[in-house]
């Protein structure tokens, strides 16, 4: 938990397309991007660069093991003690990461965001708040359909298969049972207006008690 004088941190997880980063962007929009750092899990996939990209594509990128957590985790307690740090930059189409990075600055807030954050002991126990966005499976794939195929360069057929293979199982294994450890859970995710605004006074609320 952050005493007084450290960032809140807040985590929003769900399933691939249930609406997490759709419920950041409402806090970003609404709490005002100038008082958050945030740290999309997505960037901390590891580094595949060494494998071929036949190899990298047939990745279980739904198992905890195929994120980096353990920076990520060292990233929010740097952050916790208002140091910047530089997060990694993915390439979904190319199912690695970049050479480059991006500077996050210490913020009153921290806003993490992704399908394990709460399945992982060590970066769970860091959130003050957490939220978990709960859409029903069908609706999800739809959307990861639409998204994977105009944004990550993935044909029907690919995007079936993996979610057939890996993102279904580990959604059952890893993602739906951390829902346990949610403070709130939002049905319709960043267009539940009620649950968007008892977030957004509670952050507000933690924020006034640090000033
Ligand atoms: N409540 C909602 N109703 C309809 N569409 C939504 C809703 N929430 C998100 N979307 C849309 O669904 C897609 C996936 O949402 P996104 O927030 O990117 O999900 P995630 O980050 O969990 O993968 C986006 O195109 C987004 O605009
Ligand atoms: O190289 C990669 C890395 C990850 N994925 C998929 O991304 C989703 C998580 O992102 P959301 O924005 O929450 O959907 C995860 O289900 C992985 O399967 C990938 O396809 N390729």
């Amino acid at each position: 938990m952050s005493d007084n004088s450290s960032p809140i941190v807040i985590g929003i997880a769900g399933g691939t397309g249930s609406g997490k980063t759709t419920v950041a962007n409402v806090i970003l929009n609404r709490v005002g991007k100038q008082r958050i750092a945030y740290l999309p899990h997505d960037a901390y996939y590891r580094d595949l660069h060494d494998l071929p990209y036949e190899q990298r594509a047939a990745i279980n990128f739904d198992h905890p093991n195929s994120l980096e957590s353990e920076l990520m985790t060292a990233h929010i307690l740097r952050l916790k003690q208002w140091e910047a740090v530089d997060i990694p930059v993915y390439d979904f189409s190319i199912h690695t990461r970049t050479e480059k990075t991006i500077r996050v600055e210490p913020r009153p807030v921290i806003l993490v965001e992704g399908i394990l954050i709460f399945a992982e002991p060590e970066l769970r126990k860091l959130f003050d708040v957490k939220i978990f966005v709960d859409t029903d499976a069908d609706i999800r794939f739809i959307r990861r359909l639409e998204r994977d195929i105009t944004e990550r360069g993935r044909t029907t057929d690919m995007v079936v298969n993996q979610y057939m293979a890996t993102v279904r199982p580990m959604h059952l294994e890893f993602v739906e049972p951390s829902k346990r450890y949610a403070h709130v859970i939002i049905p319709e995710g960043g267009l539940n207006e009620v649950a968007m605004d008892m977030i957004i006074a509670r952050i507000e609320a933690l924020l006034q008690k640090m000033d």
